[in-house]
């Protein structure tokens, strides 16, 4: 005799129909299908868990910086390698055009250098391995960061007691700053602001010598461009964040008692340079058979640049940090009056765009497809021109390379380093 269950329930589903089976069956769907989400939730949980996981792992595991060998590497980095005067240096920017020229400088002369870049894409970043491999080869160790990361910096300062900081990361160009403003706000205000604070906490403190821009004069007529003159009127808003950075370092020096020395940089140009610059760029159109733009003034007036060969700009960095003096704080806190000094580091004769473009086709052996346009409002400014006589007096800065010299030595560099055929792939 079947059961009561067996009754209610044949072995054979589907037979036998009625309202406590239905509600079974229900029961039972229902039950299943929340198992079922149950299941479904826990594995998608599971899988966010992993996936934060994974990308916690990714973070660490891509860290650049940290860890006992990257440690060495920059302590035998900043160690000083002469027996007299030496210092040790922090060089911000050190993969960039002038960052890696100054960087070979010291360490040549058995100073300590230890660099920092974020090799950002601004302009190819291949060119910024480059010169990182150089360096390199030169046993200059470069960390790859961003000097926002104050706790990047701070393990450098521990590790490393650098009594100098060359500070010469930034967003560069005129004419960018008006398609990408933040970035500027990012490295040259937001950057100095944060390099500064660990500056200032770090004992010693060490003294400050880092790259303002000869765009600060902005639309200042009075030539030669002296350190004295107005400021107050920048035509860019890289000019107003380098003209901001001098107000903000003057406070650092003010209340913290940092050494501070901006030094007003005039159109830098040379071998491993910076190919949004217009020599570069139109050096790679020439070499392409593409036209260049030249831009003109008002009233067809040529633009007209004080053109500065790296090499003269290096060693106005060098004398500069030698004569830097001493920052007066420690931990925070001033202790007396420190240096606070701003130079023009220019070359006193400058040369409008058109002549420049002529002694690119002299060592080309190109003639130029030159397209002559009314200069846009977009940042620029006229002319420049450097009255560099407060450097002169303070630390010996002459110039001796004049344009053409320093052209034909950069065609040679750009052609060994892309060729010939570079330009036309
Ligand atoms: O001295 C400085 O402070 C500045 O020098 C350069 O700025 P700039 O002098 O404008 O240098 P370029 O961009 O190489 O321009 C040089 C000249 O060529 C002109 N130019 C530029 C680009 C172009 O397509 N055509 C053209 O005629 C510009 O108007 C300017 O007169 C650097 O790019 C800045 O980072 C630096 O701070």
């Amino acid at each position: 005799m079947p059961s009561l269950e067996e009754e209610l329930f044949p072995s054979t589903p589907g037979k036998f129909k009625d309202r406590n089976r239905h509600f079974h069956r229900c029961f039972a769907s229902t039950s299943t299908m929340f198992l079922w989400a149950l299941f479904l939730i826990a594995l998608t949980a599971s899988y966010i868990c992993f996936q934060s996981f994974m990308d916690s792992g990714n973070r660490y595991f891509t860290a650049t910086w940290g860890g006992h060998h990257w440690e060495k590497n920059v302590i035998n980095s900043a160690q000083i390698r002469r027996s007299h005067g030496g210092m040790s240096v922090l060089v911000t920017g050190a993969a960039g055009f002038v960052g890696s020229h100054v960087s070979l400088a010291l360490k040549k002369r058995g100073d300590g250098v230890v660099g920092i870049d974020n090799f950002n894409n601004y302009y190819d970043p291949s060119l910024k391995k480059a010169r990182k491999n150089l360096l390199n080869q030169n046993s200059i160790f470069i960390v790859d960061g961003d000097i926002n990361d104050s706790k990047l910096l701070v393990k450098l300062f521990d590790i490393a007691r650098f009594t100098h900081v060359m500070h010469l990361a930034a967003q560069a160009g005129v004419r960018y700053a008006m398609e990408n403003p933040g970035s500027y706000i990012h490295s040259n205000i937001a950057g100095l602001v944060t390099l500064l604070e660990v500056c200032k906490n770090s004992n010693p403190q060490p003294a400050i010598v880092w790259a303002s821009s000869s765009s600060v004069y902005g639309l200042n007529e009075k030539v030669p461009f002296s350190e004295s003159d107005r400021t107050d009127q920048p035509a860019s808003l890289y000019a107003a964040t380098k003209k901001a950075g001098e107000e903000i370092t003057h406070t650092y020096n003010h209340i913290y008692g940092l050494s501070i020395t901006g030094l007003r940089f005039f159109t830098v140009y040379g071998p491993w340079g910076r190919p949004d610059m217009a020599y570069f760029s139109f050096t790679r159109n020439i070499l392409q058979g593409k036209p260049i733009t030249v831009y003109r003034g008002k009233n067809r007036v040529d633009l007209a640049r004080d053109f500065t060969y790296i090499d003269d700009v290096v060693k106005g960095c060098i004398g500069s940090l030698d004569t830097s003096g001493k920052s007066t704080g420690s931990g925070g806190k001033k202790r007396g009056p420190a240096p606070y000094r701003i130079f023009n580091l220019g070359n006193t004769s400058p040369v409008t765009v058109p002549m420049m473009v002529a002694m690119l086709e002299k060592h080309l052996k190109v003639k130029a497809k030159k397209n002559f346009v009314v200069m846009p409002g977009n940042g620029d400014v006229p002319f420049t021109h450097a009255n560099i006589s407060s450097a002169r007096k303070e630390f010996g800065y002459k110039p001796t390379t004049d344009l053409q010299t320093g052209l034909k030595k950069f065609v040679k560099w750009y052609l060994s380093y892309y060729g010939y055929d570079q330009g036309k792939l």
